[in-house]
C-alpha cells in the first residue's frame, strides 16, 4: 500500500471512510492506470470546511495488488449501496429568474457533476412561469419515481414546491385543506435546496449558509431534517402556508410598499423599510393563541436549534385537542404582530426575528410589538442585528404557540374587502404622499414568506414537522474546526 497524491499521506489499511462525524464517502472512480501494474483508485469524500460549507474532496489510492484494490472497491461499493436514506432519482426545478439570474448556471457547473458522481439521476425541469413547479408537483409530476424533489432558486421558489408537494399529499389522501381543524398528512418525499435566490432565508436556517455546493453534498448524504409548517386560513378557506415568517403591520407593509417599486430592484427592501419605519403605523385587533405549554424551552432561551436536536413527535399540535388548554387573548394597537416558525436568521439579522425558535417542534413565536415611539421601536429593530435579548423590552412581549388568530378591530367580511382595498388604496396613496402622516389605516396586511395575503383576519395553526429537508440543521462549530483533525489521518 502507498501513501497518495494531494499531500495526502494515506493507507489503504486505516482509512475511516465510513465515520460518519468525519467524512461521507460518496463513489469510487477509478482513475485510468498509472502504469498497468499499479492503477490508482480515487474516493470522494465531503469535508467539511469553515462557516458550515462543505466539500467534496478525493482521495487517491494506489495498490499494487489487483485483487485486494478489487476487493476494496467492492467492499466501499456494499457499504454505499446499504445506505438506504440516499437519493438515487430526483426531480430537480430551477427558477431560472430566481435572486441574480444564475440558477441553470449554478446547476450545470457546480451541482449536476456531483450529483453524476454520486450516481444520482435527475429529472430536470427549467421553469417558464411563476407557480410551474407548484402546478406540475400538484397535478402532473409522478412522484412515485422519485426519492425527492429539488429546487433551485431561492425563498420563493422553495415555497412553490412546499405548496405543490403539501397540497398533493393532501389530495392523494383525501384531505381536505379549508378546514384549519383538519390534520394534514406529512409529505414523504424530502425537498433540497440548492441555493440562488436573493436572500436564501430557509438555506440559512437548515444549513447555515446559503452555499450550492454544500448543500447539494446535504443532499448526497441523504440527510434529513424534518421542518414545521403553518397554514394560514380565512374564514374556513385555506389561504397559503408559511414556513419561516408571518408578519402583520410593520412586515406587511415593507412588502407591500416594496412591491410596488419592484423597478427598484433589491435596494426596495431598503427603501421600504426606512419608509415604513418613518409612517408609524399602528393597527388595532385582538390576537387569541393557543400556547405551547407542555414543551421544554421559550423563546427566551440562550440555546438555539441545532443539528441533532430532536423533538418529541406526540407533543406535536395535532395531538393536542384545543379544549384542553386555555387559549389567551391580547387587545391593542400594534406596530407589528410576528409569527415566526424559525429563528429567521439571514446575514443582514445573525440572530433572526427569534433566534431561539425550533424547526421542528410543532409551534411558532408569536411576537407582538405594541405601539411606542418611534425611537423605541428603532431600538426593537436593532436588536434583530445584535446578539442582546430582543424581547427585553416593555412594549414587546412573546408567546409560543401552536395556533393562533388575529381579529382587526373593524372585523372585515369579503363584501367589505373590496371596500376596503379601494379605500386603503386611496388612504395609503395620500400616507404615501406623507411620509411623516401620524394617522394609521385600519388595517395592514399579511406578508406570509414574502407573499401578500388578501386577508387582515387570518387563522393560523401549525402542523408539526409535516415536511422534510435534505438537511440536518445548523451544525456547532468545533472549537478548532476539523483543520486539527484531517480526515484520513493515518
Ligand atoms: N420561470 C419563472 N418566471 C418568473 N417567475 C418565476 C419563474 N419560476 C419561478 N418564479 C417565481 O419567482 C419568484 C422568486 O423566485 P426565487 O424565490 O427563486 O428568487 P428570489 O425571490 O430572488 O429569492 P428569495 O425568495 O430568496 O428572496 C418565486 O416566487 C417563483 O414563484
Amino acid at each position: 500500500n502507498h501513501p497518495v497524491s494531494g499531500g495526502k499521506q494515506t493507507a489503504l489499511s486505516s482509512v475511516s471512510f465510513f465515520n460518519p462525524e468525519k467524512l461521507h464517502s460518496l463513489t469510487i472512480q477509478p482513475l485510468y492506470p498509472v502504469t498497468p501494474s499499479r492503477p490508482p483508485s480515487t474516493v470522494s469524500y465531503v469535508e467539511r470546511a469553515r462557516q458550515h460549507r462543505w466539500r467534496c474532496s478525493d482521495v487517491t489510492f494506489h495498490c499494487s495488488d489487483g485483487a485486494l484494490r478489487q476487493q476494496w472497491i467492492q467492499t466501499i461499493r456494499e457499504q454505499l449501496t446499504a445506505l438506504t436514506s440516499r437519493p438515487k432519482h430526483l426531480l430537480v426545478y430551477i427558477n431560472p429568474y430566481g435572486g441574480k439570474q444564475q440558477g441553470e448556471c449554478i446547476y450545470e457547473q457546480k451541482v449536476a457533476p456531483l450529483f453524476a458522481c454520486a450516481s444520482i439521476s435527475t429529472d430536470v425541469i427549467v421553469t417558464e412561469h411563476a407557480n410551474h413547479a407548484r402546478d406540475h408537483l400538484k397535478t402532473e409530476a409522478e412522484l412515485k419515481k422519485y426519492d425527492g424533489v429539488v429546487c433551485v432558486g431561492g425563498d420563493g421558489m422553495f415555497s412553490e414546491i412546499v405548496h405543490g408537494l403539501v397540497s398533493r399529499t393532501q389530495r392523494d389522501n383525501g384531505v381536505d385543506q379549508n378546514s384549519p381543524e383538519e390534520k394534514l398528512v406529512p409529505c414523504s418525499l424530502r425537498i433540497g435546496i440548492i441555493p440562488a435566490g436573493s436572500t436564501d432565508c430557509i438555506c440559512y436556517a437548515t444549513v447555515g449558509i446559503n452555499d450550492p455546493v454544500t448543500s447539494a453534498l446535504h443532499v448526497i448524504v441523504g440527510d434529513s431534517q424534518p421542518m414545521d409548517v403553518c397554514s394560514v386560513h380565512h374564514n374556513n378557506t385555506f389561504l397559503r402556508y408559511s414556513i419561516s415568517l408571518l408578519g402583520y403591520g410593520f412586515y406587511g407593509d415593507v412588502l407591500a410598499d416594496s412591491e410596488r417599486k419592484r423597478w427598484m430592484g433589491p435596494a426596495r427592501y431598503d427603501f421600504s423599510g426606512f419608509k415604513t419605519f418613518l409612517t408609524h403605523h399602528h393597527y388595532e385587533g385582538a390576537v387569541s393563541f393557543l400556547p405551547a405549554t407542555d414543551i421544554l424551552g421559550t423563546p427566551r432561551d440562550k440555546t438555539r436549534c441545532r443539528a441533532g436536536y430532536v423533538t418529541l413527535p406526540n407533543l406535536c399540535f395535532c395531538s393536542i385537542p384545543e379544549y384542553e388548554v386555555g387559549w389567551g387573548v391580547v387587545r391593542g394597537k400594534f406596530l407589528a404582530i410576528n409569527a415566526a416558525s424559525m429563528s429567521c436568521a439571514c446575514p443582514r439579522s445573525p440572530m433572526g426575528l427569534s433566534p431561539a425558535a425550533h424547526l421542528a417542534d410543532g409551534t411558532t413565536d408569536l411576537i407582538l410589538v405594541r405601539k411606542c415611539s418611534r425611537f423605541n421601536f428603532l431600538r426593537h429593530l436593532l436588536r434583530h442585528t445584535s446578539k442582546d435579548d430582543q424581547f427585553d423590552m416593555t412594549f414587546v412581549e412573546v408567546h409560543r404557540v401552536r395556533r393562533f388568530r388575529f381579529t382587526p378591530r373593524h372585523c372585515q367580511n369579503d363584501s367589505e374587502l373590496d371596500l376596503r382595498e379601494n379605500g386603503k388604496q386611496l388612504f395609503s396613496q395620500i400616507c404615501r404622499d406623507h411620509p411623516a402622516c401620524s394617522c394609521s389605516p385600519a388595517y395592514s396586511s399579511w406578508n406570509c414568506d414574502g407573499e401578500i395575503l388578501p386577508h387582515a383576519a387570518i387563522e393560523v395553526g401549525v402542523h408539526c414537522q409535516l415536511i422534510k429537508l435534505f438537511a440536518r440543521g445548523i451544525e456547532e462549530q468545533p472549537l478548532f474546526e476539523d483543520l486539527a483533525n484531517p480526515p484520513c489521518a493515518l
